[in-house]
């Protein structure tokens, strides 16, 4: 087998610059790209969202109908799009995904979560046989593409198609498992006429990141520190076992950064570009501070400025920050969120902005642009995550100069050296403890930092604008990933 040559079909539920709700989308762009660049074909299939600019235009490569239930056939359409040069085929099939959003509306997932991604699996490999794009991988992508492994084994194991196609699953977050009844998954016959032990959960229910578990051929955490996570209790949010029986076929891989996306010296979006250097990067940063205190309504001041953009949930740690901030704010400083989410964190943080307006801006919103404003505005980038597969965030702020201050977990403790631990070669700051004294001290030695010694500030901010986290040394990973996947034996259904 050429190496260079693969197939490589990539399944995910969504992808930056068409559909996006965070770090999955990400990846989806960012790895198949760098994974054509090195030779091997790739297609990234995805569901053909409402919210997609033009989706409904894009011509149609493939008219099927999909056999679900016994005598039921599900019709779908194939639509042919492209991102950065890489082809993607969205799953036109209006009933399940010409909705409003992704995945849910006003905190209430889709009724019917299981059976729309139970067909996005399905139909991923109807439509590739269909299309006769013949993959030596299929890389699957969480709990929304788990079933790939699990019909590639179960439905397709006597198909002469797929006789030398391999599976990879990517556990971008293990939270989230997609546990479904059996009796949803009427779609899914397989699954009506026996039931399988290794994905329950418990008798009547089934979690479809167990079943790209059980039956990928190979998995990889998005970190190497979330990889040895995942075989642990706390880690792997209750499948340490599952993980733990899929050791040997378990790897950790380091996401990226895409440097075409956020790099501020080509940053499109930012009010004022700058350079790795350290005259550029502070007449730009200070540009780009004004406009984001204009931007959100704080004071204009030069005060040192601690940014933070995430999905409002438990995971990114605002339980930490909540009961510290007003304390905090007591400080000569500013602080902006960007975040959408949780309606009770989104409360707490509209009550906490009001007490301190000219300190403390809280933007409910998703906004890539203004998630572009902070990175490069910012003087410290937040992230107290409780646990945190790989992040981008601390990646996109140390490009941009701004110091992530993280917790020491999953591909954070990967990615972010510490400035007491290690002030030659720091990037930022790290703290341990999950609780909100220890954020609190790791917040005030970055002030101090920044207060007492800028031209020590300055160095640290340098060694974090000249790290790197290439996609293309991730996709040399990925690829030897899939090397070891085709070595592998075929292997049956597991015990
Ligand atoms: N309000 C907002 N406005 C604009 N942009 C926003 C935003 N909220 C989030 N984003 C963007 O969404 C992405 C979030 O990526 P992360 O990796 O930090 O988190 P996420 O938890 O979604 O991803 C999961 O998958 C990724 C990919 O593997 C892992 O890195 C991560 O640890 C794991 O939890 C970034 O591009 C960020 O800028």
């Amino acid at each position: 087998m050429v190496l260079s040559d693969l197939n490589i079909l990539f399944v995910a539920s969504e992808i930056e610059g068409l559909a996006k709700t965070g770090g999955l989308a990400d990846v989806a762009k960012s790895l198949p790209k760098a994974l054509q660049s090195k030779g091997h074909s790739v297609r990234v299939v995805i569901p053909c969202y409402r919210s997609i600019a033009g989706a409904f235009d894009a011509p149609v490569v493939l008219e099927a109908a999909m056999m679900t239930e016994q005598d039921v056939y599900v019709d779908y359409q194939v639509r042919e799009l492209e991102t950065d040069g890489v082809k993607v085929w969205a799953i036109d099939c209006r009933p399940y995904y010409d909705r409003n959003e992704l995945y849910a509306e006003n905190n209430q997932a889709y009724y019917d979560n299981g059976e729309r991604f139970a067909f996005l699996s399905a139909a991923a490999l109807d439509l590739t046989e269909k299309l006769d794009f013949c993959p030596n991988i299929i890389h699957a992508n969480d709990w929304h593409t788990g079933l790939v492994p699990f019909l590639l084994k179960n439905r397709h194991q006597n198909n002469p198609f797929f006789a030398q196609t391999r599976s990879v699953l990517s556990v971008h977050n293990a939270v989230f498992k997609g546990v479904f009844s059996y009796a949803e998954l009427r779609i899914i016959p397989e699954l009506t006429r026996e039931r399988f032990a290794n994905i329950e959960i418990d008798p009547h229910h089934v979690a479809f990141l167990k079943a790209g578990v059980a039956y990928a051929d190979k998995i990889n955490g998005v970190s190497p520190n979330y990889a040895t996570e995942l075989v642990t209790d706390l880690g792997s949010q209750g499948m340490g076992w599952d993980f733990a029986a899929r050791a040997n076929d378990l790897v950790g891989i380091v996401n990226g950064c895409d440097y075409g996306d956020w790099n501020p010296e080509t940053d499109n979006l930012i009010p004022q570009k700058f350079k790795a250097n350290k005259t550029s990067m502070a007449r730009g940063k200070k540009a780009c501070k004004r406009a984001l205190q204009r931007e959100v309504g704080l004071a204009q001041k030069d005060l040192p400025m601690f940014g933070m953009v995430c999905r409002l949930t438990e995971q990114k740690g605002l339980q930490y920050l909540l009961p510290i901030l007003n304390h905090f704010l007591v400080n000569q400083v500013q602080l902006v969120i960007v975040g959408a989410g949780d309606p009770a964190i989104a409360q707490q943080l509209r009550t906490i902005a009001s007490e301190n307006e000219s300190s403390f801006a809280f933007v409910e919103a998703y906004s890539n642009k203004l998630a572009h404003w902070v990175e490069a505005g910012a003087d410290f980038f937040l992230m107290p995550s409780e646990f945190e597969p790989c992040g981008l965030n601390q990646m996109y702020s140390m490009v941009y100069g701004t110091l992530p201050l993280v917790r020491n977990v999953g591909g954070l403790k990967d990615t972010v050296i510490d400035y007491d631990l290690n002030p030659e070669f720091a990037t930022g700051f790290v703290f341990e403890q999950p609780e909100p004294m220890a954020l609190l001290v790791a917040m005030q030695r970055a002030l101090l930092l920044y207060a007492q010694d800028p031209t020590e500030f300055k160095r640290v901010q340098m060694n974090a604008m000249t790290c790197r986290f290439d996609w293309e040394d991730s996709a040399q990973q990925y690829q030897d990933l899939y090397q070891s996947a085709l070595a592998s034996h075929k292997h049956g259904l597991p015990a």
